[in-house]
């Protein structure tokens, strides 16, 4: 395992009380792997990211990361581990190329090392094209991909990324996940955390699932969208949401009920876990029909992991940006 931790936890002394931020965090990370922490502004994974990466002291519990331990050797945990925080620290002033080789002489190489070592990353990560402009030209997803690459220049074995696509374009969005995926072709285990549903399920071999500084699930992809099994149907209905709560909670077809707050227009989106979505439908439709209950919407839709999150914490993922 690269990393493994026991109950980590953090409490911020605050002057209006204390914040329990991770509240105790059982987590495993292997070897080359990419794994994604995932939660709703505020859950904690920040904390936990800094923790990992001896940039914040627990208050309690115990890790291993990449080989060291966390409390009692921290100079040594860094020394094998990359971190890209949030906003990036790149200065503007300087080129993408002198960025590079000053990080390698941070990591106590030589002129000349540090010197070849910036060349192979311009072009792992493709720099070449902007990597002797001054930073402040670049666009945000240039930015972000020398942030990257700066936490690979002392070829850690593990890396540390702090939401990387947040503000990012599509497209820049998607060249961030192909870099990502070549540090795994490397070898290199990426911690990455975010907030998109769909960047957890399209890159992370493994994930977890964050909220209030616990974790509340974790698994792979599949897994995870295996906990729900079948199909959802969504349907909305206007003004009668609890007669249709009350006859659709007990049909045998209908495992789960879950009701949102109505929208402004009075509509409540009923969100019905079924065994089998395209015999629940006319079901469904027939019962509350005999009700006279006005459906306003219908859709049959796939387990995603917003609908893990939503099973898991009774809110959606989506809600929190
Ligand atoms: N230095 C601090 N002092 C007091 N409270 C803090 C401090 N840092 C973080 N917190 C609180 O701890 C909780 C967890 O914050 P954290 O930044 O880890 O969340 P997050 O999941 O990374 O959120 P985001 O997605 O917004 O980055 C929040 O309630 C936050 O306000």
């Amino acid at each position: 395992m690269l990393i493994e931790t026991k109950g980590l936890r953090k409490t911020f002394r605050a002057r209006k009380g204390n914040v329990e931020a991770v509240r105790g965090v059982d987590l495993s990370v292997k070897e080359g792997e990419i794994f994604g922490f995932l939660g709703p502004n505020g859950a904690g994974k920040t904390t936990t990211l800094r923790m990992l990466s001896t940039l914040l002291e627990p208050t309690g519990g115990s890790a291993r990361v990449a080989g060291a331990d966390l409390l009692k050797e921290p100079a040594q945990v860094r020394r094998q581990i990359g971190y890209v925080g949030q906003s990036g620290g790149t200065w503007g002033e300087v080129t993408a190329r002198e960025e590079l080789v000053m990080q390698g002489r941070l990591y106590e190489m030589g002129k000349t090392a540090a010197r070849e070592r910036a060349v192979e990353v311009i072009e792992a990560f493709e720099l070449s094209e902007f990597a002797d402009r001054k930073v402040k030209t670049y666009s945000g997803g240039q930015r972000r991909r020398l942030d990257v690459a700066l936490g690979t220049v002392h070829q850690p074995s593990l890396l540390f990324l702090d939401e990387p696509t947040t503000g990012l374009d599509p497209q820049a969005r998607a060249h961030m996940w192909d870099e990502i995926k070549k540090l795994r072709e490397r070898g290199t285990a990426v911690f990455i955390t975010t907030h998109y549903l769909d960047e957890a399920d399209a890159l992370c071999d493994r994930l977890a699932i964050i909220d209030h500084g616990e974790i509340v699930t974790e698994g792979t992809p599949i897994e995870l969208k295996r906990q729900i099994a079948g199909d959802i149907v969504l349907v909305g209905v206007n003004g009668a949401a609890a007669k249709a709560v009350a006859l659709l909670e007990p049909a045998e077809y209908v495992r789960e009920v879950q009701t949102d707050e109505p929208d402004p227009t009075g509509v409540t989106l009923l969100r019905l876990y079924v065994e089998n979505g395209s015999a629940a439908v006319p079901e469904i439709l027939r019962a509350l029909d005999r009700a006279e209950v006005t459906i306003s919407s219908m859709e049959l839709h796939r387990p995603s992991l917003d609908d893990v999150f939503l099973r898991q914490t009774g809110r959606s993922l989506r809600e929190s940006d």
